[in-house]
């Protein structure tokens, strides 16, 4: 396919399987840009990649082969003797705090990359979860994300597999979460490969046997197993296009698998936010992935937040009036941040994060929500939902309480005899929000 043929003309046609049609609204970007004719990820010069997008309607039978469980697969003996050798060194340990050593002159993308991949290491050794002390806020930001997937994964609308792009999955922390709400098919995409390694060998050792091959079976799900398939693929998504990072390793998924019915990005957009670049490419991964009417799920640090702090002038460095946070979390600006709280250009606003035994002094950006917001209506992305975690929590937890695991739910038990986040612990999760977007189509 001659990539010049389509200068000039209408494309909308050919990104989609289903002929969606574009989103016409105009960008209503608060930092006043120019008007567009077209979305803005139509113009992105990466969309030609695109081009390879399926137009064959998925069904469950086409996808019965196992091949994209694939990665690692040859490692997987190996991967399980370093794993009996790790239970034994952590059985004799009790509990060590996490901390990296990095080298914090690198770029963004190795920074993260390295911090990650320590991270899966160390953890491996640190000793019993449960002694952590940010294990109540763990709990807490996994219940939400329970929440946020439970509520949000569309129903099922057509016949065919439901699918879940997890993008900078970790170490496969949301797997139990896709079992959840009964996912099909779920890919895990990150940058940080230790991450990815961890995340399938997770997978490996909690698939069920025989994976259900219909619709009368799948009611019999063993919900203690994953009955879905599962591919997981190195890569920067900020950087990168989806069939850029998927296709060298699994040769026709975008063909079966795509358009998905979920995108999910939890804890990790704040990264793309260093240059808009970077934010489009990512925009355009999600829009380009999701079925019209499909949903892209995300949990990101609250601009209101962030405002908020800066307006009441809540900083604990003083005068400098650069950094907030408690002994659990901190968040520390190069310099003083914009005295209204607004920062102009939206990106590139860049803070240090600290969290506990988690996140070890890590640059993130500031990801002003208005603006993102708009930025997403550009890409035939709209806004159905966005709470704080502690406003998510108090509303939806009744209808949770008896479906979560009873450990989770007893991990945060606080200390009087309530569940949820108090002192330093509510503070650090009330920094984050939950939001859900869904494709028009
Ligand atoms: C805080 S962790 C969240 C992991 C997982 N989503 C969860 O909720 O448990 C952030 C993740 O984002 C990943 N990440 C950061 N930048 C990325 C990029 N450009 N492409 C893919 N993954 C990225 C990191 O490697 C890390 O695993």
């Amino acid at each position: 396919m001659a990539e010049q043929k389509y200068e000039g003309a209408d494309l909308s046609d050919l990104f989609s399987r289903r002929g969606d049609s574009a989103p016409t609204g105009q960008p209503s970007s608060v930092y006043g840009e120019e008007q567009q004719q077209r979305p803005a990820w139509m113009k992105l010069e990466k969309n030609k990649l695109y081009d390879k997008y399926g137009t064959k309607q998925t069904t469950r039978e086409d996808t019965r082969d196992d091949r994209y469980s694939k990665y690692g697969v040859q490692d997987n003996k190996r991967v399980r003797r370093e794993e009996e050798e790790e239970e034994l060194k952590r059985q004799k340990i009790d509990y060590q705090t996490f901390q990296s050593r990095i080298d914090k002159e690198k770029d963004i993308n190795s920074i993260v990359r390295s911090h990650y991949n320590q991270r899966t290491y160390q953890s491996k050794l640190q000793g019993s979860r449960t002694k952590s002390p940010i294990y109540k806020l763990r709990n807490f930001n996994n219940a939400i994300k329970y929440i946020m997937l439970g509520n949000f994964f569309p129903t099922k609308r057509e016949a065919g597999p439901r699918t879940v792009l997890d993008l900078c999955c970790g170490k496969g922390g949301d797997l139990n979460k896709c079992e959840f709400i009964s996912v099909d098919q779920y890919i895990g995409i990150d940058i940080s490969d230790a991450s990815i390694s961890e995340a399938f060998s997770r997978y490996l050792q909690n698939r069920a046997r025989f994976i259900p091959q219909n619709e009368e079976s799948k009611k019999q799900r063993n919900s203690k197993k994953y009955n879905f398939e599962a591919c997981f693929a190195t890569g920067d998504c900020f950087t990168n296009s989806i069939p850029e990072i998927l296709e060298p390793n699994f040769p026709g998924i975008i063909e079966n698998m795509f358009p998905v019915d979920c995108v999910s990005i939890q804890f990790a957009m704040h990264y793309a936010f260093e240059t808009e670049e970077k934010v489009k490419t990512l925009l355009n991964n999600i829009t380009k992935s999701l079925k019209p009417g499909g949903t892209f799920v995300g949990t990101i640090p609250s601009s209101d937040f962030i405002k908020d702090k800066i307006l009441k002038k809540n900083f604990i460095d003083g005068e400098t009036g650069c950094k907030f946070g408690n002994k659990l979390y901190s968040v520390t600006f190069e310099k003083p941040p914009p005295a209204d709280g607004i920062f102009r250009p939206p990106f590139g606003n860049k803070y240090v994060y600290y969290l506990k035994d988690a996140i070890d002094a890590i640059p993130e950006y500031v990801v002003p929500f208005e603006y993102f917001r708009s930025l997403c209506e550009d890409f035939g992305l709209v806004l159905k939902y966005k709470k704080n975690f502690i406003d998510i929590f108090n509303q939806e937890i009744p209808k949770y309480f008896s479906k979560l695991n009873k450990n989770l739910v007893e991990g945060m038990k606080r200390s009087d005899g309530k569940y949820g986040a108090e002192g330093d612990e509510k503070e650090a999760v009330g920094f984050y929000i939950g939001f859900v977007f869904e494709k028009l189509g």
